[in-house]
């Protein structure tokens, strides 16, 4: 069981006394020389899905090794782990599950509909490494798979985001994965390929209705709290149907947030914030000038647009009414307005204008010339959506126009880096949800390195800010500082070179400053319980004493030592 631990590295002594002399070849390695097999074996395979079934079996084998991997080499991992290759995993879950994970070593928690006392047990049995005796978990990431990045209901193939999820918490924030649960609900799917595919491993039934849902979600919710009465829970990639009404119904109850939502929101405007800075100093607009067009209207539009009408309120002292009028709405049936005739959805109704009632538009190209938005933001899993037509025609209107195809994973992006670089005479300012390459401008050779607006920039120093603080809530001031936070990160360099997002090397420099910001603000809203947070007095100091909680794969030998000792005493 504990050889995952150390592998190859374990000391001969250590061996002796484990009874495993023989287990493994006798020369004993260097962690340095493990990493460096290990990514020679990596980056020997060609296809990401190859990759990420690599690493997740590096996982089950050394997990010591597998953090350090994308601790040391995130840029090159988190596009393994996570998107865009998390969602290939995603759609063929069930096909290579077998060969990832099981009972001996568990990629996460599946929870079925169950009593309370049923649910209880589960949850109590699941070890992420059954050689533990004791598992306590911090933070907890739980999907019902209903709608799996832009791809949709995934049912309990959706596994793979919890996961990534979780392991960016690890690397992102220094969270112990010891203390990380991956969770799966199985409410079924209404995925007709998936409930006729034989090899589909989650319930073959379609979803229940609400009411039944939401009985279910409660349940599972309370055994979860019964257990682990102190563990954050991150909703992730619930259809926007239930993600609104989860959020209201939960957030004062447990420590709980949803990602997509205010994750989302967060760190979307943090590159909003840099980008109205960049425009502002460059071309001179004037930050209460914006105007700005959502392509989608689901959980992850409607809680950037509510983050950024935040702002605007916040710090240009823009009053609620007119704040909203910044912000138009299109789903998939054209601008949402409150007169188009059809029953709109409860999450819509906020943002639908008034204004236009003689119009009904569908096209996005005729609203980018009724609106003339300076920004136009892609949440809604239409890749192409945003033409060289329409990118053309934002950069007639606007020097600087600001274009974020924000949805995941990249093929589903509403349009690439390279064209909004070449629909816009290369003036774009550009953040995608998956990375994009950079882009060389022929003319000057000069380039450019494109934005990646994705809440893992956000997501794991608010968790860690909010575990440390011990906070009973996750308020919205919170998540407001941890975007403030990201947005004020940037070094010197990284905002000379026009970037609105910091580098993605130095993520727990960052996550450190966002989970600085969000314990303050526990303690400033009176929900912190840690008296040691409590008594710290400067900013420096909270930093300091955030990072020096994060876990390091370098620091730590994955208890040998204790099991050492325990197989020593149990021999006395
Ligand atoms: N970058 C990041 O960090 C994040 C990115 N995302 C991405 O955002 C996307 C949306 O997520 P979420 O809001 O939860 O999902 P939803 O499926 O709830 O929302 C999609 C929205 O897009 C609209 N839509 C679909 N087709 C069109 C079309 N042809 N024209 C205009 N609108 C259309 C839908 O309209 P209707 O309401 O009429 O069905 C819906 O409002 C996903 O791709 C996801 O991966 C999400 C979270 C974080
Ligand atoms: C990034 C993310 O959370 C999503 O695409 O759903
Ligand atoms: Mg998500």
């Amino acid at each position: 069981m504990y050889m995952h631990t150390l592998g190859t590295a374990m000391e001969t002594s250590k061996r002796q006394v484990l009874g495993i002399s023989g287990l493994m070849p006798v020369r004993v390695e260097s962690f340095e020389i493990q990493k460096k097999r290990a990514l020679k074996q990596l980056r020997s395979k060609q296809a990401p899905i190859e990759k990420y079934i690599f690493m997740a079996q590096l996982r089950t084998t050394n997990v010591r090794l597998f953090y350090k991997i994308i601790v040391d080499h995130l840029e090159e991992l988190a596009p393994v782990i996570y998107t865009p290759t998390v969602g290939t995993a995603c759609l063929e879950y069930s096909n290579i599950y077998p060969f990832l994970a099981g009972p001996g070593v568990p990629d996460g928690l599946y929870l079925t509909k169950a009593d309370h006392a049923t649910l209880c047990k589960t949850i109590r049995q699941y070890r992420p490494f059954p050689s533990e005796s004791a598992f306590d978990p911090q933070i907890a990431v739980i999907s019902d798979g209903s709608r799996i990045l832009g791809l949709g209901d995934l049912g309990v193939n959706g596994m793979g985001i919890p996961i990534g999820k979780l392991q960016l918490y690890v690397a992102g924030a220094g969270i112990d994965p010891r203390r990380t649960l991956p969770i799966m609900l199985d409410l079924g799917t209404n995925n007709k390929k998936f409930l006729e595919d034989e090899f589909y491993l989650g319930l073959r039934e379609t979803r229940p209705a609400d009411e039944e849902f939401y009985e279910t979600v409660d349940t599972v919710l309370n055994a979860l709290k019964t257990v682990y009465p102190n563990m954050i829970i991150q909703f992730e990639d619930w259809s926007s149907e239930h993600a609104f009404g989860l959020l209201e119904k939960y957030k004062s109850e447990i420590t709980c947030f949803n990602d997509d939502i205010e994750g989302t929101g967060a760190v979307i405007l943090s590159g909003a914030i840099n980008a109205i800075r960049k425009v502002h100093s460059e071309s001179n607009v004037e930050p209460t000038n914006h105007r700005i067009v959502f392509y989608g209207a689901g959980s992850a539009a409607i809680g950037v647009a509510k983050q950024i009408q935040t702002y605007f309120e916040k710090e240009f002292d823009i009053p609620e009414e007119d704040a909203k009028k910044m912000f138009w709405i299109v789903d998939s049936k054209g601008l949402v307005t409150l007169d188009r005739g059809d029953n709109l959805a409860q999450h819509k109704i906020y943002y639908a204008r008034q204004d236009n009632e003689e119009q009904q538009y569908k096209d996005l190209m005729d609203i980018v010339n009724y609106v003339r938005p300076t920004a136009l933001i892609g949440l809604s899993s239409t890749p192409g959506a945003f033409t060289p037509d329409v990118l053309g025609r934002l950069a007639e209107i606007n020097e600087q126009p600001i274009v974020f195809p924000l949805s995941n994973p990249a093929t589903l992006a509403e349009c690439t880096f390279e064209q909004a670089m070449e629909s816009t005479d290369n003036r774009v300012i550009f953040a995608s949800g998956t990375a994009f390459p950079a882009y060389t401008i022929a003319s000057t050779g000069e380039v450019r390195t494109p934005g990646q607006g994705n809440n893992m920039y956000v997501f794991p120093g608010l968790g860690l800010g909010a575990i440390l603080a011990r906070s009973t809530v996750i308020s919205d001031n919170m998540i407001y500082a941890a975007s403030k936070a990201l947005a004020d990160s940037l070094t010197p360099e990284e905002q000379a070179r026009g970037w609105l997002y910091p580098s993605l090397t130095r993520i727990r420099a960052v996550s450190a400053i966002v989970a600085a910001a969000v314990c303050q603000e526990s303690v400033n809203e009176e929900s912190a319980q840690s008296e040691e947070i409590k008594a710290i007095t400067s900013h420096d100091e909270l930093v300091q004493y955030v990072s020096e909680r994060m876990w390091s794969p370098s620091q730590d030998n994955y208890g040998s030592d204790s099991l050492i000792a325990l197989q020593k005493s149990s021999r006395i």
